[in-house]
């Protein structure tokens, strides 16, 4: 269970955080003085920890310093009050997580808090990249031995060690996190921060300030200085997740700072200079997206430098299969589901799916199958009904539309073949999937632009994706298939 260690003198401070993580899995450490504080954090190992600014004989900051000298990845919020938030931006500059001001909230102490534990899970959990000869044993290892994960593996290999940016690109669910960390924890920046930024869960105006911070008064609701992750992170590694969805103003901000190593806050003058590592991961076909506008294409070269390009599940062969072993056995421990074996037909259904969302469903099909079992053999009964029967379009490279449906003729064949009585509609069905599926790729996403090529209109454009049953997020990616972002 994650833990928390909180040193307070104030008690009612701990009984907020107490009560903040009642019933979560959350297990809450409190120390009312800086020594005991140490103690706790060499004898707990907390996996972060609320810090006042304000202690008893000495400052937070003080205690900051020789917290980070025993666990210099510990993700440290301070606690202040607004008169006070002056050092807490200084703590940032430090390498501080965060800070919360006080009064607490409960929503922000809980959101802080999680994404801190979050990013101690990616910094403190090693994943293990095999040996190109030996099978991997843990936990977190990284899966796979077909060639092309070989040469994912050598392409960690050569490139942790240098500070280059590398580019992770991969369909949804291929490991693109996993093997981020992997880079970050055979570098040579592995103790120093590490920090993720989701670039598609933020607002366009709330990325930019979050990745470069602002100034107190640079916009409503302003009321102090923010010390962005950039500043925050000066010497360490920022992984930038879904990249391809970055707005165009923080696309040319990240371009300043790849070209210069320097930036200014939101609203702000002063040029700060910093010096992070940066690691990129996206679905998204940013070559369509610099054919249409919407990534700068001078970016895409600087970001594309280094890239490790992840195969998806159904094209790493064997690799499946090892898999579905590792899983098995990880869930059936888990969910306490003692199992002896897979049945041939059940395993045949599990090589023969497409795993559209790859490594990451396949996880889930086994947990759902394994929730399912009801004796020691796991036969086709117990899997999810959508890998029994996938739907006839299976995902592939080719956005959605596999290359014998993208063949009108083969596709009525097929119908005729299934003695259908309605194929006027399938095929206007079909037509409208592929021609839509198309345009949208080539506008990279975009959907404004997709509807001009069209000759409709974008609420058109949405009805007939609504219609065919289209999901815009798995139109548009690496390799034609994957996510097509909104453009509003
Ligand atoms: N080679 C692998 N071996 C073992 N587990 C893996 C492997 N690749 C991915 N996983 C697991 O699959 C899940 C999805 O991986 P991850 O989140 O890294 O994918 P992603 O490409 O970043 O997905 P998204 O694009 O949706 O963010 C995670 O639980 C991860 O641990």
């Amino acid at each position: 269970m994650p833990s928390v260690l909180v040193i307070d003198d104030d008690r009612t401070v701990v009984h907020f955080i107490r009560s903040a993580f009642k019933g979560q899995d959350i297990e809450v450490l409190a120390a009312a003085t800086a020594e005991e504080g140490l103690k706790l954090l060499r004898s707990g190992k907390p996996d972060a920890l609320l810090l006042d600014i304000l202690l008893p004989n000495t400052t937070g900051l003080k205690l900051f310093e020789e917290v980070r000298e025993i666990d210099a990845n510990l993700p440290v919020i301070f606690i202040t009050a607004s008169g006070e938030s002056d050092t807490a931006i200084e703590a940032m500059k430090l390498g501080a997580f965060d800070f919360l001001l006080k009064p607490l909230d409960v929503a922000k102490v809980k959101h802080l808090v999680e994404q801190a534990l979050e990013i101690r899970r990616l910094t403190a959990i090693p994943v293990e990249v095999p040996e190109i000869t030996a099978s991997a044993k843990s936990d977190q290892a990284l899966i796979g031995r077909s060639p092309q994960m070989l040469e994912v593996y050598k392409s960690i290999g050569r490139v942790a060690p240098q500070t280059v940016t590398v580019l992770i690109r991969g369909e949804s669910g291929t490991g693109k996190e996993l093997i981020a960390r992997a880079i970050y924890q055979h570098s040579l920046r592995k103790g120093k921060p590490f920090l993720a930024v989701n670039c598609a869960a933020l607002p366009d105006a709330l990325l930019e300030s979050e990745l470069f911070g602002h100034e107190k008064g640079s916009f409503t609701g302003a009321d102090h200085r923010r010390i962005g992750k950039f500043e925050q992170c000066n010497g360490g590694t920022i992984f930038l997740d879904e990249v391809g969805d970055m707005a165009p103003l923080v696309q040319a901000k990240l371009l300043r700072l790849l070209q210069e190593q320097r930036f200014e806050r939101v609203g702000g003058n002063e040029t700060i200079q910093t010096d992070v590592r940066i690691i990129t991961a996206t679905n998204r076909n940013l070559e369509s997206m610099t054919e249409a506008g919407t990534f700068r294409p001078d970016l895409y070269y600087r970001l594309n430098g280094f890239a490790i390009k992840l195969p998806p599940l159904r094209d790493r062969g064997d690799d499946l299969l090892l898999l579905v072993e590792a899983f098995l056995f990880r869930f059936s421990r888990e969910l306490n589901k003692p199992l002896q074996r897979v049945s041939p037909d059940a395993l045949k259904i599990l090589l023969e799916y497409n795993w559209p969302g790859n490594i990451r469903e396949l996880q889930s099909v086994i947990r759902k199958a394994l929730l399912n079992l009801t004796g020691p053999v796991l036969v086709p009964d117990f899997l999810p009904e959508e890998v029994r029967e996938p739907r006839r379009e299976s995902h592939d490279s080719n956005g959605g539309i596999s290359d014998e449906s993208r063949d009108l003729g083969r596709f009525l064949d097929g119908r005729l073949a299934a003695n259908s009585e309605d194929i006027y509609a399938e095929a206007i069905d079909f037509m409208n999937r592929y021609v839509v599926t198309k345009v949208l790729k080539t506008a990279g996403g975009n959907q404004s632009k997709a509807a001009k090529m069209l000759g409709i209109t974008r609420g058109s454009l949405r009805s007939k994706t609504q219609t065919i049953g289209l999901k815009i997020d798995q139109v548009v990616s690496q390799d034609d298939a994957g996510d097509a972002g909104d453009d509003e």
